[in-house]
């Protein structure tokens, strides 16, 4: 038996969701909330004491998913598991997965799971086929909330699967958290962005990179830049609770775009210049305080620019307008930050904005029933969450 367990952090697009989507740059930054996943491979049974099951615990939701392996055979077929080489998975797989996860009678109140259940089971079966084990998911994050859950599961499931798999050796019998190398990180990040697709349909991939590799980056068509901020950025996360689903809002959006192409690609092109001058200004030097207004300055006005053009792409929602008149109050700038559509708005802190302000604004927003997190040092350049977040520890189910 073999045991670890990985963790992956959540996310901030601080400028170009949707639009990089479409081609455009984004900048996002890993946060310091994160998914949680234990896992356990069993070894096999003596064939006469059945065939064991793969088993999924959703600790948060107390609910808990099993197939037996001869049952996943039946229906997935023969297949081998081939953990070093990530692949789609394809129509006609994401339908038996379907079927499978139906079997489960996951309760109409959270139905909106079976799409990460699908995810967990992909990968799952693609990288140790229909072996015996328990994988055990907890999370930080507020699911569905634009603060990237969909892939800071896919990449803590895919960390902690592939650590015990025969891609990637790891020493179980340390307790220090174990660091994947650069290639390994690629190889999770690759199969997390495999699972994204079965979440959200057509990510752009910002959000499994960014949860893989932690910090800061510039991000366009599948490539990232790290990158750093001069000085620490303070941000308050607004959770408006108003539940939505990432694929339906990805879809939205390119409708639109089918329907008003040359629009569109000028909405998206706007979104790559602010993206660019953001990051641009994000890591520029910035030492007196004057300099510190200035950045801060154009940063938010250029968060206010991103905003605008979320509202001509139509994922803005009467609860994020409220939070932004709230905000506008206090002469704060803010956005929504991914998908939109209800879930997270973003606002900046200017460094000197007093604490007392900073607590009303909090107040205000509470009143309303909104949440917020403050995300103190996450964008300062030194606390970021790095690739340390995956990792094993073969001590952990002794000491939960
Ligand atoms: N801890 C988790 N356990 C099971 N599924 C999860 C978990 N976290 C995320 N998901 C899946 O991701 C979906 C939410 O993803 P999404 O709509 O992209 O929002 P976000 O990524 O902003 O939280 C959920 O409906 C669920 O299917
Ligand atoms: C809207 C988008 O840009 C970000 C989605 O983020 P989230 O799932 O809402 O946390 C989609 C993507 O880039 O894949
Ligand atoms: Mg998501």
């Amino acid at each position: 038996m073999a045991e670890v367990r990985a963790r992956a952090p959540g996310k901030i697009i601080i400028s170009g969701e949707h639009a990089v989507v479409h081609g455009s740059t984004a900048v996002a930054a890993a946060i310091d909330l994160y998914t949680h996943v234990s896992f356990r491979l069993d070894p096999p049974l003596p064939p006469e004491n059945g065939d064991g099951s793969v088993e999924l615990e959703l600790k948060d939701m107390a609910l808990v998913f099993s197939w037996s392996s001869s049952r996943l055979k039946e229906v997935l077929g023969d297949g081998f598991a081939d953990p070093s080489t990530p692949v789609s998975c394809s129509p006609g797989r994401i339908k038996l997965i379907a079927a499978l996860v139906e079997e489960q009678n996951i309760p109409e109140a959270k139905i909106w799971l079976s799409s990460g259940v699908s995810c967990f089971l992909y990968l799952y079966t693609s990288i140790h086929g229909y072996k015996r084990g328990k994988v055990v998911v907890t999370s930080d994050l507020p699911l569905g909330s634009g603060l990237g859950s969909s892939a800071s599961f896919c990449v803590s499931v895919a960390g902690a699967l592939l650590a015990l798999s025969d891609a990637i050796s790891v020493d179980t019998s340390q307790t220090e958290w174990f660091k994947f190398s650069k290639n390994e990180l690629e190889l999770v990040n690759r199969w997390a962005f495999e699972g994204e697709k079965i979440i959200h349909g057509k990510p752009s991939g910002i959000d499994n990179t960014v949860s893989t590799f932690g910090g800061m980056i510039q991000f366009r068509s599948g490539e990232l830049t790290h990158i750093k901020s001069s000085a620490p950025l303070r941000m308050l996360i607004t959770n408006t609770k108003v539940g939505r689903n990432t694929k339906a809002l990805v879809a939205g959006v390119s409708e639109r775009a089918s329907r008003h192409p040359d629009a569109m690609a000028s909405v998206f092109a706007a979104v790559d210049f602010i993206s660019k001058e953001l990051s641009a200004i994000i890591q520029s030097p910035a030492q007196d305080d004057i300099s510190i207004t200035a950045r801060e300055e154009k940063i938010e006005e250029l968060m206010e620019m991103n905003q605008g053009l979320l509202q001509c792409m139509g994922v803005s929602h009467a609860a994020i307008e409220t939070v932004l008149r709230t905000m506008l109050k206090y002469k704060l700038a803010s956005k929504l930050t991914g998908a939109g559509g209800g879930g997270c708005v973003l606002t900046l802190l200017p460094t000197l904005l007093s604490c007392t302000i900073v607590d009303k604004v909090i107040a205000e927003l509470d009143s309303c029933g909104f949440q917020c997190l403050k995300a103190e040092d996450w964008l300062g350049y030194h606390n970021l969450p790095s690739n340390k977040e995956l990792g094993t520890n073969h001590n952990y189910f002794d000491e939960l």
